[in-house]
């Protein structure tokens, strides 16, 4: 948009902004005061209500702290690998931004020739003028474009970035198992979707907004001074009183704004969560329940919303008063000027512009409020994430106890063991060591197994057994990393000649997928093919591309670091048929067009027929050693005994967890956990030795 001289054609650069920046969200909330969010963040438990609650920060300080978090999360891209790309577009958008401030002045001057003309009736001079503005017009509207089609390119860009960059963080190290199961913070998808989206946008309109207001005042404040130095004075006046009084009177709105985005995502959420349970909902007839849910989340979102449109009106009212009001002083004060003869008609009108371009600039705040507020809200609830994401919010100190420690390491310097005490033929491996293990729930410290020692080798099958809730799942989790509450030690030992598979972590390495693989309790079916579902979680399918940028460029070249590695040889067509037909799964690449149809697999095969083909990534993964929650639970005993024969025969040593007294005759130790006794430290757990068939309360490194 062109800004010239006329009242008519001025668009105060307010408005411009409006234009150029992105619909900023209405959403926002009460804000929760810092201090209480954090520990509802960091995970509510009932002793942090003990700890004395923090100071309340003052505006100043809750200023300098937005400030902060607004750098932690906007300095990583333009220090990135894509840094020399970024810097070069924002230094493009800057110099496109100077010349529209550039035009805009000279579309000032412009107006003021172009009415003197007509007032003087000077009609040679007039159609002069009139060609002048239309040429002004063809060469400005190019550069006024490009501005903003460059900014949104850009914003675009570090847009793409930071998806990447936020995502990378929150599936590594399980953070995001964490974020889930500790209620460390609501809505993580609505974060790297929806504020991640406006912060990038946002940022780059206010940088750009603040940069040509700088440029538009030093300009205009020039030309306003040499008509007339009072009016410039009252101006100034008048817009730091505005300012005052709409940060006084639109205070509420950040907190505002940050509970609306979160009751909206939360409102969403339970509609993607009637979705993902369709079936189980239908057959309980919750419907009304649900209804009522959705209708609660709905209307708090909805009552939240009313009251920011309520505080938006009462600010509204003073900003287009504060707006509008003015509007006739410039003309007014520089009249009588003109009638004494001492300036041109002309004049009139470029002061009034002048003092428009001024007005807007002094009146950011005034003007954009509401959206500052707005941004507010999103730089809190990203800085907030982005510090989980780095691993700044801690547990809850009353709740510090030793962290499990869990190893990955070379087969080479685990201890081997004869299979057979009397015949030293055959040695067996040791897979799995666990040394002194306390196991506590992660958010309340809750004790559920005590000092267990174990140690697993190669061909060792062991059964978890013992009553709902005693924690064998819980055991698992500690071994796959996922609770690490308690104290001991776990390790796994792998094939000396698989060791370059691994990461070097000090001494020991870090788990690559493939040598370990645990089946949960849910089958989890991948969004996808069949072929997808079976390949899933050892060999990507989806071919690794850098993220184009919106010309076509490409952002980052680099491997995102989680993403696998096809490590070992991809299993063909036929292999992939060959392990269906293994778990009597044969019939359903028919039943669902081929291998590369896609369905919604959660919901087209049944509970067991799902966990048959978890059976099916195991057999093609062929990890040394698998560790099974309850995986055939939902399978008659047929069915059960035929895929403990198959892993059996693949040479897959297992642990298994289950109920079911069938399963023991695929296992040779039993591990019995009883529920712990709060009070008692002694061991709540025994082993059994299937073929002794005597009961030892002694660790299952007793065997030895
Ligand atoms: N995130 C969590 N925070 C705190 N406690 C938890 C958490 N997850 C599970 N628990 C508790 O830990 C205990 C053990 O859970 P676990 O899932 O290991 O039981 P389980 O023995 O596998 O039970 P089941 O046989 O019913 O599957 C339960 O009392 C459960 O409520």
């Amino acid at each position: 948009m062109i800004v010239i001289a006329s009242p008519v054609f001025t668009t105060p650069s307010h408005l411009l902004l409006r234009h150029a920046s992105p619909p900023l969200r209405h959403e926002s909330t009460r804000r929760i005061p810092r201090s209480r969010r954090r520990s509802v963040s960091a995970t509510s438990s009932s002793s942090s209500s003990l700890l004395p609650p923090p100071p309340r920060p003052d505006k100043a300080s809750e200023l300098r702290a937005l400030w902060k978090r607004f750098k932690k999360v906007a300095a990583p891209f333009w220090f990135s690998e894509d840094k020399d790309q970024a810097r070069l577009r924002l230094a493009s958008v800057f110099a496109l931004t100077l010349a529209t401030t550039g035009i805009s002045v000279g579309f000032n001057f412009l107006g003021r020739d172009f009415y003197n003309a007509l007032s003087n009736k000077d009609q040679e001079q007039f159609t002069k003028q009139l060609l002048y503005y239309l040429c002004g017009f063809a060469g400005g509207i190019p550069f006024f474009v490009l501005r903003d089609y460059a900014k949104e390119t850009l914003s675009l860009r570090w847009r793409s970035w930071m998806t990447k960059y936020y995502l990378q963080r929150y599936l590594k190290d399980q953070t995001f198992y964490k974020i889930q199961s500790q209620s460390m913070i609501d809505n993580p998808d609505q974060r790297i979707v929806d504020d991640l989206s406006s912060f990038t946008s946002t940022a780059l309109s206010f940088s750009l907004t603040l940069f040509s207001a700088t440029i538009d005042l030093i300009s205009f404040s020039n030309i306003l001074f040499t008509i007339y130095p009072p009016l410039f004075l009252l101006l100034l006046l008048y817009s730091f009183g505005g300012t005052a009084i709409s940060v006084f009177l639109g205070k509420g709105l950040v907190n505002l704004n940050f509970m609306q985005e979160k009751k909206e995502a939360d409102f969403r959420y339970s509609l993607v969560r009637v979705r993902e349970n369709a079936e189980s909902i239908a057959f309980y007839g919750g419907e009304q329940n649900e209804m009522q849910l959705l209708l609660q989340r709905f209307r708090s979102a909805f009552d939240n919303l009313t009251e920011l449109l309520i505080a938006s009106r009462n600010l509204e009212f003073f900003t287009d008063g504060y707006r509008y009001l003015i509007q006739i002083l410039p003309a007014a004060l520089v009249a009588p000027m003109f009638f004494s003869g001492k300036i041109e008609f002309g004049v009139i009108n470029q002061s009034v512009s002048a003092f428009n371009h001024i007005l807007g600039d002094f009146s950011l705040v005034v003007y954009q409020f509401q959206a500052i507020s707005a941004f507010s809200a999103v730089i809190d609830r990203l800085g907030e994430f982005d510090d989980l994401l780095d691993n700044n919010i801690t547990r809850d100190p009353s709740h510090a106890m030793d962290e499990i420690e869990l190893t990955y390491q070379s087969a080479g310097s685990s201890s081997w063991l004869d299979s057979n005490g009397s015949v030293p033929s055959r040695q067996k491996q040791k897979l799995l060591e666990i040394e002194e293990l306390t196991l506590q729930t992660p958010t309340n410290g809750t004790t559920l197994v005590h000092n267990l020692i174990a140690d697993i080798y190669d061909k060792d099958h062991l059964l978890i057994m013992g009553p709902s809730g005693s924690g064998k799942t819980s055991l698992l989790r500690a071994m796959a990393g996922l609770w690490r509450s308690g104290k001991g030690r776990i390790t796994f030992y792998l094939n000396p000649q698989d060791e370059e598979k691994y990461e070097s972590h000090e001494n020991s390495v870090k788990r690559s997928p493939g040598e370990v693989l645990f089946l949960p309790q849910r089958p989890y079916m991948v969004l996808g093919s069949l072929r997808q579902q079976l390949l899933y979680p050892t060999w990507s399918t989806i071919m690794e591309e850098a993220t184009p940028g919106p010309d076509g460029s490409k952002i980052d070249g680099s491997s995102p670091p989680l993403l696998k590695r096809d490590e070992c040889k991809k299993p063909t067509t036929d292999d992939l048929m060959r392990t269906l037909k293994n778990v009597r799964l044969g019939h359903i690449v028919d039943r669902f067009g081929g291998l590369d149809s896609l369905h919604e697999w959660s919901s087209v095969l049944s509970l067991g027929e799902q966990q048959r083909l978890a059976f099916a990534r195991l057999l093609l993964c062929q990890p040394k050693l698998a560790l099974l929650d309850e995986s055939t639970s939902a399978l008659d005993e047929a069915n059960e005994a035929h895929l403990y024969q198959q892993i059996q025969s693949a040479g897959i040593t297992y642990i298994s967890i289950g109920h079911r007294q069938t399963l023991t005759k695929f296992h040779n130790k039993i591990l019995h956990i009883s529920t712990a006794d709060p009070k008692s430290i002694e061991r709540n757990w025994r082993v059994v030795d299937v073929n002794a068939k005597e009961d030892s309360f002694e660790s299952i490194r007793s065997a030895d």
